[in-house]
């Protein structure tokens, strides 16, 4: 055993009666209720300020944190309860028949329940506030209860959250168990290191300056924190298990609600988030289609019904059972249309009621509503064996610029070709790489993934294109390493070709392209993804 004790020292506790508690909280919802239920059981309240305030309101028997330190709340509430006959009493291990004595010795009266939940210190952030502001609202008397208490679960049950209040309330009659106090503490000492992991960033994002280094310096260390939201019915196969956490402020895909349909599986929400990325390039309405991560169909139209037809067309077979994320709200018309293919998951900004009522009747369609603040990650945390990767988003806004575009052959595209060029190099960038887009009319017509050489990838999109390669608008995520690959494209009478450009045999791919009189721009700029 720890600390110079031998096991046989430790007497059992399992059940412990709840005698006293120590409250401090600064979310109080639900502390009313908690406290009448304390007063009821007689059990005896130490508190801090403001708590303490609404505790005794409830009838309870409350003694002020400074009544028993003999210590001021002091330092605009940077010392509170920060001193030993709080500590004592919170960490005194009553197993113990030398703890319980010193505890007598000292005067010091033991806790059986510590209530704490922290200063709101990630909504502060999240409001826009900067420096001391921030900085007050680290909690530090907070995380110190909560971890004495977490710590001595063998005597102490220690509860951060107000959902628990029930379970405390029920436990007045009965006391709590080891079983109940171990699991509270696992919820404390998380709730204690996410509250860290924020501070932690926050001063990593804010506070590192070098004065030797320009520009972005890396913090130290990273970490994603998440909140359990589902346990998902199996992962990404039914033997694998899996899991939903969404981030406390996050703003994406994990953050949606869903309206209606079978519960979300874990490739669901892989493809979902995958369509988001591909129809959220755009201004203009733009739906993507999505098979295993990859697009079977993306389009812009002036209308998102005109956007959908677009995007399906450029390849029914594979949109059966897609994924579909629009740019814009569900209308009643496109509603009609989805409700004819089979399709798993419909995400979107909103959906307007009639779209609604026309899809529920589709029992097993999974619908979507983004959270109103949807936000696309400016950041790419990449799992690897032993490590993580960690990257800014390849993310496009508002379409394809092609005002740095270098022609480097062939005469200027006219303007709609132009537009065409556009939205096949922003649509490509959605392509698990090698990826090769053929587009018509600001719609994909044929899509080549995820082939590990560049020919393949060209052959698949003229095939999938079939007569509709003849005119198309090429765009490649890479450059052409050899003419080869290009010349699937301009064989299948691609109209003009988009790709970064900078391969050591630029200038083969060039004259292949001049030798088919098929204008050819390069963009500088490469879009793999993985
Ligand atoms: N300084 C301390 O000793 C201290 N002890 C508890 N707190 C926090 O004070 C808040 C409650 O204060 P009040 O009861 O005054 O609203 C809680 O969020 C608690 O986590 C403290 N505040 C910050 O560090």
């Amino acid at each position: 055993m720890s600390a110079g004790h031998s096991a046989d020292e430790y007497r059992e506790r399992d059940v412990v009666p709840i005698r006293r508690a120590l409250i401090s909280v600064s979310d109080k919802s639900g502390l009313d209720r908690l406290g009448k239920a304390l007063a009821d059981a007689g059990v005896e309240v130490v508190s801090t300020g403001s708590t303490a305030k609404v505790v005794a309101a409830t009838g309870a028997k409350v003694t002020e944190v400074s009544e028993l330190t003999g210590f001021p709340e002091s330092l605009d509430g940077r010392v509170k309860t920060l001193h030993p006959k709080v500590h004592a009493g919170i960490l005194a291990d009553l197993r113990l028949e030398a703890h319980e004595r010193q505890l007598r010795e000292l005067g010091i009266e033991p806790f059986d329940l510590v209530v704490v939940n922290l200063y709101p210190f990630v909504q502060t952030v999240a409001s826009g506030a900067q420096g001391d502001d921030v900085v007050e609202q680290i909690d530090i008397g907070g995380p110190t209860l909560v971890r004495a208490a977490a710590k001595n679960h063998a005597n102490v049950a220690i509860v951060v959250d107000p959902a628990d209040y029930d379970a405390v309330i029920a436990a007045l009659q009965t006391g709590t168990t080891l079983a109940q106090r171990r699991n509270l503490a696992a919820k404390a000492f998380a709730h204690t290191a996410e509250y860290d992991r924020a501070v932690a960033d926050w001063f990593q994002a804010n506070l590192v300056t070098h004065p030797e280094v320009e520009g972005w310096v890396w913090p130290q260390s990273v970490g994603i924190a998440g909140e359990l939201a589902h346990v998902l019915r199996y992962g990404e196969n039914p033997h694998q298990q899996a899991a939903l956490y969404r981030q406390p402020l996050g703003h994406g895909i994990a953050q949606a609600e869903q309206l209606h349909g079978k519960e979300m599986s874990y490739n669901n929400y892989v493809d979902a988030d995958a369509a988001l990325r591909a129809a959220f390039d755009f201004d203009r309405p733009a739906v993507a289609i999505i098979k295993h991560a990859n697009p079977c169909g993306i389009a812009v139209a002036d209308t998102i019904e005109e956007a959908h037809a677009k995007a399906h067309a450029c390849d029914p077979l594979s949109a059966y059972g897609g994924v579909i994320a629009a740019n814009r709200p569900i209308t009643k018309a496109l509603a009609q249309t989805v409700k004819g293919i089979f399709t798993e998951v419909v995400v979107a900004p909103a959906f307007e009621p009639e779209a609604l009522e026309i899809l529920e009747t589709k029992k097993n369609i999974r619908l979507l509503r983004l959270p109103a603040d949807f936000t696309r990650d400016e950041t790419i945390f990449k799992q690897l064996s032993g490590g993580l990767l960690v990257s800014d988003a390849d993310n496009f806004t508002g379409g394809a610029d092609s005002s740095g575009w270098r022609l480097v052959t062939g005469e200027e595209v006219d303007p709609a070709t132009r537009r065409d060029l556009e939205f096949a190099w922003a649509a490509v960038r959605s392509v698990k790489s090698n990826a090769i887009l053929l587009a018509h009319d600001e719609a994909s017509v044929g899509v080549g993934m995820g082939q590990v050489n560049r020919v393949d990838s060209a052959h698949l999109a003229v095939n999938r294109a079939g007569a509709r390669a003849r005119d198309a608008v090429a765009a490649s995520d890479a450059f052409f390493p050899f003419a080869d690959g290009l010349e699937v494209l301009l064989e299948a009478g691609v109209r003009a070709v988009v790709q970064p450009g900078g391969s050591i045999r630029d200038e083969e791919v060039i004259a292949a392209a001049r030798k088919a009189g098929v204008p050819m721009y390069f963009t500088g700029e490469r879009h793999f993804f993985h």
